[in-house]
């Protein structure tokens, strides 16, 4: 297999990088596998202890050079706010699903996704923090795209039907309105034909601070 990496030293500006995944968006990625095989593993206990032995020891070896920042926030030509550190969307995380979004030609964020059975809540369902998690991401796109970027305040959620994981779903988010500094948004995660999961609205507010230029030092 020949993979082809970003350059060295993209993986600060992913807008460099191009489509090509960076070294560390590949590791990222065979974390995400490696967890998703340690959550349905049936190897023998003996085994694992090996296995936990080889990981400790790969761990030391990414530890013995260490970030002293946070990935930067950028914003794509469409306005989304891209951060490979993010917990839904980053690329170098691989905590995050990773959840690739797009604004639409109504101005609509839509994400298509597919959780995995590491997000399992109530059995064979999503954990329904998990699928709050991706539409607070969402809604927060959909008003930073409208230059409403803020913290959460409110988010509300109506779980509608079980949420699978292991199957094509859909989230999308539509921008709603701003009062001052607080902007409003509504979105959804449905099957791909549209019927709804999990509706929910959201406040959204620009710090006080943001306003005075000095975003990410909080
Ligand atoms: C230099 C410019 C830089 C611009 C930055 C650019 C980009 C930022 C980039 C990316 C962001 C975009 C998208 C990200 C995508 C996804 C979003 C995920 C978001 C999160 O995962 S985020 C984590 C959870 N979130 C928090 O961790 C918030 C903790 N909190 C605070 O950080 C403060 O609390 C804050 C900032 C909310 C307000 O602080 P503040 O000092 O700026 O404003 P203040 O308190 O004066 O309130 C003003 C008016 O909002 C009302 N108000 C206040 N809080 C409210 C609430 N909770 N509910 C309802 N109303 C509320 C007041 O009642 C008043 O209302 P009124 O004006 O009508 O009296």
């Amino acid at each position: 297999m020949t993979i082809e990496l970003a350059s060295a030293g993209d993986t600060e500006d992913p807008a460099a990088a191009g489509d090509r995944p960076s070294a560390l968006d590949l590791l990222t990625q065979q974390v995400r596998d490696l967890v998703d095989a340690v959550v349905l593993t049936g190897v023998p206990q003996d085994e694992l202890v090996e296995i936990t032995a080889e990981l400790a020891a790969l761990t030391d070896r990414l530890r013995a050079l260490r970030r002293t920042s946070r990935h930067p926030l950028a914003f794509d030509p469409e306005g989304v706010p891209r951060h490979a550190g993010n917990a839904v969307t980053g690329s170098a995380n691989p905590y995050a699903l990773p959840l690739v979004s797009r604004v639409t030609s109504d101005g609509t964020i839509r994400a298509e996704l597919s959780f995995r059975q590491i997000h399992e809540g109530p059995p064979t369902s999503v954990h329904g923090g998990v699928s709050a998690m991706v539409l607070d991401q969402v809604l927060g796109q959909a008003v930073a795209v409208a230059g409403g970027a803020g913290m959460t305040g409110t988010l509300t959620l109506r779980y509608v039907r079980r949420v699978p994981y292991g199957e094509p779903l859909v989230a999308t988010a539509e921008y709603l309105r701003t009062e001052g500094r607080k902007s409003w948004a509504e979105g959804r995660i449905a099957l791909p034909d549209g019927t709804p999961l999990v509706e929910a609205t959201g406040l959204f507010i620009t710090p006080r601070l943001w306003t005075e230029g000095t975003a990410g030092s909080q």
